[in-house]
């Protein structure tokens, strides 16, 4: 493992932010990283960055706790604001690239592409202010990786950005993962989390309360169900040992399973009732398991 968050801990005052929590991740690896509003998540990142001392615990990038030197190494898109308003972009970029000991030469030329890459070639001379939202954020993101840092760090990297602009840099991301990267980011939106995530982990008010892949996280809720669309009354097949619940749609039915097995034994007898339109094992989605784990706790 590349990561080790190991039972940190930070309180502020009596307050605990952030509750014995331990994380590993490993080198190359993609983490989404998920909780409610103040569960705990921009304060872990602060802790891993160095730039919050943990109140108990330790954290490791490749065995080293992250100091200013490991800085060069580092990358990260801070949830607020981090840029320069007044300063012009190009020259930002180029000054936050140094300061991790890109030489200027190089880190002109790869902020030029990133600004190509991102369809804004011409903003290199306006000040970071004159830009909206959505193309700041993009500003954020080349200047967390110009360097081409092995660790990168997103506090939520897709706020505030229109549907394409999500695509283009999801994509770039995800470039950034397959030249070796190890990413961590956090994220409200769960479906960006399912398609680009290979691990997760979900934060309640400070503890992890769900970790580990995505498949693994979407097996061990269970709560598999399966999709029958056809024209006929489906109200007997609720009656199978292994079908937990039953509900009615415009097209069919939906049953909730107790395990993958039953949706054979349901397809088998919803043959013998007529024509079959439509069948699919449907797993969980990241959505319903957050709201589960996370609402309940909170009822
Ligand atoms: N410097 C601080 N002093 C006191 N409390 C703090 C401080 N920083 C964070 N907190 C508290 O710690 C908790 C966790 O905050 P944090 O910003 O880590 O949450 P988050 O998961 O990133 O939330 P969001 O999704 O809303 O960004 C919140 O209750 C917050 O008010």
């Amino acid at each position: 493992m590349a990561l080790h968050v190991d039972q940190v801990t930070k309180k502020f005052g009596d307050f605990t932010a952030v509750d014995n929590l331990s994380l590993s991740i490993e080198e190359g690896g993609m983490h989404g990283f998920l909780g409610a509003n103040g569960a705990g998540k921009t304060t872990t990142f602060r802790m891993i960055l160095g730039l919050l001392d943990p109140t108990e615990g330790s954290v490791r990038w490749k065995g080293r706790p992250i100091t200013y030197a490991s800085s060069p190494e580092i990358g990260y898109l801070p949830e607020e604001r981090g840029l320069y308003p007044k300063m012009k972009v190009e020259e930002q970029l180029v000054y936050l690239a140094q300061l991790r000991n890109m030489s200027k030469g190089d880190a002109k030329r790869e902020a030029a592409a990133w600004l190509e890459r991102f369809e804004v070639p011409h903003y290199g001379q306006k000040k970071v202010e004159e830009l909206s939202k959505g193309n700041q954020q993009k500003i954020q993101l080349i200047a967390s990786l110009l360097h081409k840092p092995s660790l990168l760090i997103l506090d939520e990297p897709f706020s505030g950005l229109d549907p394409v602009n999500v695509e283009m840099l999801k994509k770039a991301i995800l470039d950034f993962q397959k030249q070796g990267a190890t990413i961590v980011f956090s994220s409200h939106r769960m479906d960006h989390v399912e398609e680009l995530c290979d691990d997760i982990s979900i934060l309640d008010r400070g503890k992890v309360v769900v970790s580990g892949s995505i498949k693994e996280v979407k097996r061990s809720f269970g709560k598999q169900r399966v999709r029958l669309n056809m024209d006929v009354d489906l109200c007997s097949l609720s009656e199978i040992a292994g079908v937990d619940h039953f509900t009615k749609t415009k097209e069919g039915a939906i049953f909730q399973i107790t395990e993958e097995k039953i949706a054979q034994i349901l397809l088998a007898e919803a043959m013998k009732l007529g024509t079959l339109r439509h069948f699919a094992v449907e797993e969980p989605s990241l959505e319903e398991i957050f709201i589960a784990k996370v609402g309940k706790l909170h009822a």
